[in-house]
Parts: C-alpha cells; structure tokens; sequence
C-alpha cells in the first residue's frame, strides 16, 4: 500500500492540544504496527491570521485536495473578534469545506458504557444509544446570498442571511444518509422547518422523492427541528440517522453530544463526492470548537479528537482493524475510571488532556499484545 498522505490542521485553541494527542496515537502506529503516513501540517484559523494575515493560505487549501485526507483541529479565537467577517479564523473551515465540496458531515453520537452516568439524561434512556446525524455542510443559511449588513436610509441597520437549498444538494447528502442507514437499523428521519421555511418545504419533498424512487426499503419519517430538539432529550433511542441542513444540524449535534457525556466526546467525518479517479475528499474533525474558555489549561478532552483520527482510518484509508483498536482503547480507558473534568463523575480520577492520551496509547499497547 501506498504511503497515505494526512494533512493536519491542528488550528486555534484547544485544537493543538488535543492534536498532539493524536500524533501519540500516530506514532504507535508507526511504532508498533508498522504503519507511517506522510503527515504534513499547517498552520489555519488565528494561528494564521498571526502568521500570514488570512484565515487560511490557498497553498493549505491546495495540499488539502492533494491530501488523502485532511485531520481538522477547530478554529475560533475571540482576539480575532474585531476582523471583517470575511478575515475571521472560522473562515478556514468553511473555506476548506466548500473548496472540497465536503457536504456530508457525519456527527456519530455514540454512548460508551461507561459514561452512561456522565450523560444528561439518565442511564436507562441512553444506555447503547448510537445515533448518526447527518448534516448538510455547503449549502443552506451559513453560505446563502443575500447576507451582509447593511444600513437602511433612515440610519437603521440590518443583518441578513439566507437559506437556499437546491435539489441537488438535498438529494446528495439524503443519498448518504440513507446509504448509512442500510448499514445501520434501516431508518432515516429527515429535519426541516417545512411549516415555516421553503426551503424546508423543498427539502422535504426531494427527500420523499428520493425515498420513494431509490430507498423504498428504508424506514423514512419527517420531523420538525424543533420538535427534534426535543424528542432527542425526550426519547433519543427513536432516532438511527438524522438527516438535516446545516444550521440545523449543527446545534442538534451539540445537543445530541450531551447525551454522550460531552461535546469533548464526538468526532466527525466530511465527506464529498466520490470523484472520477475514485478519490473521495474527506476531512475530520471533533464537532467541538476551540474552547477558549480552557484553552491553555491542559484539561481539554482528547477523545473527539482521537476518535475523529479513527474515524480517518476507517473512512478514508480502509485501516479497519486499526480503527477499531482506537476505539477499544478509549473505551477500556473510560472503563478504567479516568475522566477529563467535562466527563468527570462521583468517585471517577480525573485526569488533564495528556494523561487521558497517555492512558490510551498504553491501552493500545495491551491490545497489540
Ligand atoms: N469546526 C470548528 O472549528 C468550530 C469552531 N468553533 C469556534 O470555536 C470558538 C468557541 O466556540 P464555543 O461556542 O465556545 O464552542 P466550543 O465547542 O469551543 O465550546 C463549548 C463548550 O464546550 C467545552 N468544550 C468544547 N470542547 C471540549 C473538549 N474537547 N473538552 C472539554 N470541554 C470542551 C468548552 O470548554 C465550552 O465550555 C468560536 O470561535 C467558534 O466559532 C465552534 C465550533 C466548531
Ligand atoms: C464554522 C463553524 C464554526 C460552525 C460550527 O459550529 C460547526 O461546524 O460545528
Ligand atoms: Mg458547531
């Protein structure tokens, strides 16, 4: 097999943190079972802006189309809250998806055994939960025109953004999603604002057409986002893949990663269109953001960032076995009672973001034997 090439991103806050943990779980790889990538990294986001005066260069964006897959750390940096919109560190990401056409964002919300009581809800109700929310990453309010601010002749100002859905972009990422759900317990629930929203109305009739001409054998159901919002803290067991835009899907993920423990929990994949030479651009990354409020402190979660490697190995470089040992080590490590303080419960060692790494590297050891 080829030498893959992993571009690494690591950005702003948090993000070097809990990428340096990921290039411990690397290193193992390298170390013990003889797999090396050939990793490039780069600085995006704040850590640009500082450095070259853009949230990210078009040479970045450039290695991450020649790169097999693209590791995203998070960007966000409230020093930078004063530039242009259009100059903010966040920009990165939302340049990096759209160049790459990254429209299907897989947000797995999956709840290890033993974090049930770290969860929100109670253990009962969350217990074996694994829900894969699918959400719409190029289109819809974050990217619709007009938007701007602007100010009305009588010196009143306005902010404006807009929701645009095509047909094509709904029925590509239903297309994911209800591929998924054939691999997963054959069920899709599909999240708009029909009531209220067009393009929600569009969205709804493209997903109905689609399921009716190509995905028949899937269970389909439609829901409100806010009836959504609810339901997952009501009864998140009802739901197996989610499917929405990108707004909505956005906050429904952050609350979805409650019900595992913590938004340090959750890692993502973002995937584009299988393209003529068989290349799929892919990209990943934890769903959290940069965490200012702890960054610096050595206390952040690693997991989301880990797991999101996993997911990379899995996704993009076929390395199945070695996915499923990242995923086992976290979980034996949880098992083992250690908890950064956003997992953190009665009677559990808390640990910082290095220990946690460390824990999981050994444990890595044990399962190679
Ligand atoms: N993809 C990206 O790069 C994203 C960037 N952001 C950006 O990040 C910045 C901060 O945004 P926030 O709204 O504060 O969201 P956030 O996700 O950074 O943090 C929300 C809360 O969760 C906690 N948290 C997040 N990740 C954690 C981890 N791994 N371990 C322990 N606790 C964790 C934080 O401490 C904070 O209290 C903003 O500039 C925002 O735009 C937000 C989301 C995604
Ligand atoms: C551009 C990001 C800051 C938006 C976000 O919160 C996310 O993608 O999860
Ligand atoms: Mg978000």
């Amino acid at each position: 097999m080829s030498t893959k090439k992993l571009l690494i991103l690591p950005g702003d806050g948090i993000g070097p943190e809990v990428m340096r943990e990921v290039a411990r779980v690397a290193a193992w790889l390298s170390r013990r079972r003889g797999i090396t990538f050939d990793i490039s990294e780069d600085l995006v986001g704040g850590a640009s802006l500082a450095e070259y005066g853009v949230p990210i260069r078009e040479e970045v964006v450039q290695k991450a189309r020649e790169a097999d897959a693209v590791l995203f750390g998070s960007v966000g940096d409230p020093k930078w809250a004063h530039v242009g919109f259009d100059k903010r560190p966040e920009v990165a990401i939302l340049k990096l998806r759209q160049e790459l056409g990254l429209f299907a964002n897989l947000r797995p919300a999956k709840v290890f055994d033993a974090l049930v009581d770290a969860s929100t809800l109670k253990p009962d109700v969350v217990r074996g939960l694994d829900i894969m929310i699918v959400r719409e990453t190029v289109g819809g309010i974050y990217f619709g025109e007009p938007r701007g601010i602007e100010t009305l002749p009588d010196g009143e100002r306005r902010g404006i953004n807009t929701e645009v859905y095509t047909t094509r972009e709904i029925e590509r990422v239903a297309r994911v999603a209800f591929d998924l759900a054939r691999k997963r317990q054959n069920s899709v629930c599909s999240v708009e604002k029909c009531n209220v929203m067009e393009s929600g109305l569009l969205w709804k009739e493209v997903v109905t057409d689609l399921h009716a001409r190509e995905y028949s054998d899937v269970t389909l159901s439609h829901m409100l986002a806010d009836n959504c919002a609810m339901q997952l803290v009501r009864n998140p067991r009802q739901f197996d893949v989610i499917v929405t835009g990108n707004l909505f899907g956005d906050i429904l993920s952050d609350l979805a990663s409650m019900l595992t423990g913590s938004l340090g929990m959750l890692p993502s994949a973002t995937l584009g269109a299988v393209h003529s030479d068989g290349r799929r651009p892919a990209l990943y990354e934890p769903i959290h953001g940069s965490a200012p409020d702890i960054a610096g402190r050595g206390i952040a979660n690693p997991i989301a960032q880990i797991l999101s490697f996993a997911m990379l190995l899995r996704y993009s470089f076929s390395m199945l076995a070695e996915a499923d040992m990242i995923e086992k080590a976290v979980a034996a490590v949880l098992a083992t009672g250690l908890r950064t303080a956003d997992i953190m419960s009665e009677g559990m060692a808390r640990v910082g973001t290095d220990v946690m790494g460390d824990a999981i590297v050994r444990e890595l050891d044990k399962l190679q034997g």
